[in-house]
């Protein structure tokens, strides 16, 4: 999208000096620089972006944002060069808010879900409720940019460029409702500081990402955020009080003076009376503000109730009228690679495919489906490379104690060894109280035709992990692989559909 140059005034920075350039665009990244552009120099995990400084004022940047530390690595080249220097304490929440002033436009109500899990789910269900209710709607995040309009991403919370740039396209194309995940590394890092938010979500909070924040109390110090710092006092806060760490949420959004709409079980204003659970879905009875009611759900899992609640506290908390959220509910559809059905046997058992990748998720989206499943669950789990080492044997645990019978394969195993990865977590599950049907099996493909070849009438296969995904990421490659495509592709070998 082509933007008027602007100065940095304008943009709402002041440079050391007072000089006030034309700016031309923003990047974060050297390499994007242009003639004329802002180039952020921010500090990263690995390298600070102060060390791209020289290369960014070759590439043409009329002036660099950084912190003093920047400023410090290329004060000769800076010093050097005519471009303006603007130095922030904290440059990724200046960039942030930068951005959203040079993109200028928004989705009139964008509202934010964090939580380890359920993000994707929540944002999803939540664009559903108002597609359902006549707004143009999107969800943003994992999945990329769905509803009314469609675009992809590669990050579940995009750096505030492309953020800013993506919320700006949608509002242009007449989006006016965006419901956006906000992953822990974006909150950290001030992605989405510079949103206008009406409402934000918090679902949960269990282990993931610990190789990126140093503790469990860093990684909910970020998620914390959401409320701290980025929801205005004037927005509303949903919050799940199941979970352990829900009051602490609540007593910080309340603390702002948001406010706070709570779900729960047995608990809150929206209070989960009761499930029943069936072969297709589930039958809820809650109440809103006291008042009990009945709804049919057609998703498939016990949690996926605690996040229809989340979205319905975060549709009602944006300004819609509670009767006609809750009037949408039976018109929602499961969010692609989640408790997805992908595939049932001759037998009548059925291959579902979940997007489960941390502990948590595993023992959930097992115990989820056990009250739809009235003979045996099977279970295919791995874990990631490059990701937290710490929770593969956690998950091979819970794998274990929850299915009957388990294959350990290969998720993405990126640059690490799949056999050191599958160890970690076979390791877990060994050591589980359990079921005693282990194997590892390192080829996805061939664990999957295992686990579905071992179903008898009235078993269930939970393929855990990589729910959306298209590609198997192996060292530097991606290789195509779906798993709902392979869960058809093995009922079809094994019923006969394939010669
Ligand atoms: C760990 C992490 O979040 N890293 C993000 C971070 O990069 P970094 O701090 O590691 O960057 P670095 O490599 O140390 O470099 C420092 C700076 O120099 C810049 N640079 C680098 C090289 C160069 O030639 N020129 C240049 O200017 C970089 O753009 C960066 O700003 O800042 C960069 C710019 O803002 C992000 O692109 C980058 O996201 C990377 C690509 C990433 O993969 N992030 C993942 C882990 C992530 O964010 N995931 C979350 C959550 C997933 C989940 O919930 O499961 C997500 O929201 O997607
Ligand atoms: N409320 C919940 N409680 C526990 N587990 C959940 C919940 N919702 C979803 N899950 C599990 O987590 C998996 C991922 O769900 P979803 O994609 O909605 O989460 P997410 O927070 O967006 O994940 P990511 O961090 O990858 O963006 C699901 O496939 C399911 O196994
Ligand atoms: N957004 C998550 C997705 C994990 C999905 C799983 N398939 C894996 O590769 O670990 C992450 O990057 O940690
Ligand atoms: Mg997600």
């Amino acid at each position: 999208m082509d933007m008027a140059a602007r100065t940095l005034g304008q943009l709402g920075l002041t440079a050391r000096g007072g000089r006030d350039p034309q700016i031309t665009g923003l990047a974060v990244d050297s390499r994007q620089v242009r003639d004329g552009f802002l180039f952020a120099a921010m500090p990263g995990t690995r390298v600070h972006g102060g060390e791209f400084i020289q290369y960014a004022l070759r590439m043409g940047a009329a002036a660099v944002l950084t912190d003093a530390q920047g400023a410090r690595i290329a004060a000769d080249e800076l010093a050097a060069s005519g471009a303006a220097l603007v130095v922030a304490d904290d440059p990724r929440q200046t960039l942030a808010h930068t951005a959203a002033l040079w993109f200028g436009r928004q989705p009139d109500t964008v509202v934010a879900v964090t939580g380890t899990n359920g993000k994707t789910s929540v944002a999803s269900f939540l664009r559903q409720i108002w597609a359902a209710l006549g707004r143009e709607a999107v969800n943003l995040g994992t999945t990329g940019v769905e509803g009314a309009w469609s675009a992809p991403l590669a990050h579940t919370t995009p750096e505030p460029i492309t953020l800013h740039r993506v919320l700006a396209e949608a509002a242009r194309h007449g989006i006016t409702h965006a419901a956006m995940e906000a992953s822990s590394h974006g909150l950290e890092q001030r992605r989405l500081d510079g949103v206008r938010l009406a409402a934000a979500g918090f679902t949960n909070f269990t282990q993931d990402h610990l190789d990126y924040h140093e503790s469990f109390d860093a990684y909910f110090a970020a998620k914390a955020g959401l409320f701290r710092r980025v929801l205005s006092e004037d927005g509303t806060a949903v919050i799940n009080l199941d979970d352990d760490r829900g009051a602490e949420m609540h007593a910080i959004a309340a603390a702002r003076g948001q406010r706070v709409i709570t779900t729960g079980r047995g608990l809150g204003d929206l209070n989960l009376l009761a499930q029943r659970f069936d072969g297709t879905g589930q039958d809820l009875r809650f109440s809103w503000q006291g008042e009990p009611r009945m709804v049919r759900l057609d998703l498939i899992g016990g949690f996926q109730a605690a996040n229809v609640l989340v979205a319905c506290g975060l549709a009602i908390g944006a300004g819609e009228d509670p009767e006609s959220v809750f009037a949408a509910l039976p018109e929602l559809t499961t969010v692609r690679g989640r408790m997805q059905l992908a595939a049932r046997r001759d037998n009548g058992a059925s291959v579902f495919v979940d997007y489960a990748h941390t502990p948590d998720a595993v023992r959930t989206a097992l115990g989820a489906l056990r009250p739809h499943v009235l003979g045996r669950l099977v279970a295919i789990v791995g874990a990631g490379g490059d990701r937290d080492a710490g929770k593969r044997p956690l998950m091979g645990q819970a794998a274990a104690e929850a299915a009957d019978i388990v294959f350990v394969t290969d998720d993405n195993p990126r640059s690490e060894d799949p056999a050191a990865i599958r160890a970690a977590v076979m390791a877990g599950a060994r050591a589980a109280a359990g079921t005693d049907s282990i194997a590892e099996v390192g080829d996805r493909a061939e664990a999957i035709l295992r686990g579905v070849d071992a179903l008898q009438a009235g078993d269930a296969l939970l393929i855990c992990g990589k729910g959306h995904e298209t590609g198997q990421v192996v060292g530097d490659d991606v290789l195509p692989f779906d798993d709902a495509e392979q869960a058809s592709v093995a009922v079809a070998a094994l019923d006969g559909g394939i010669a």
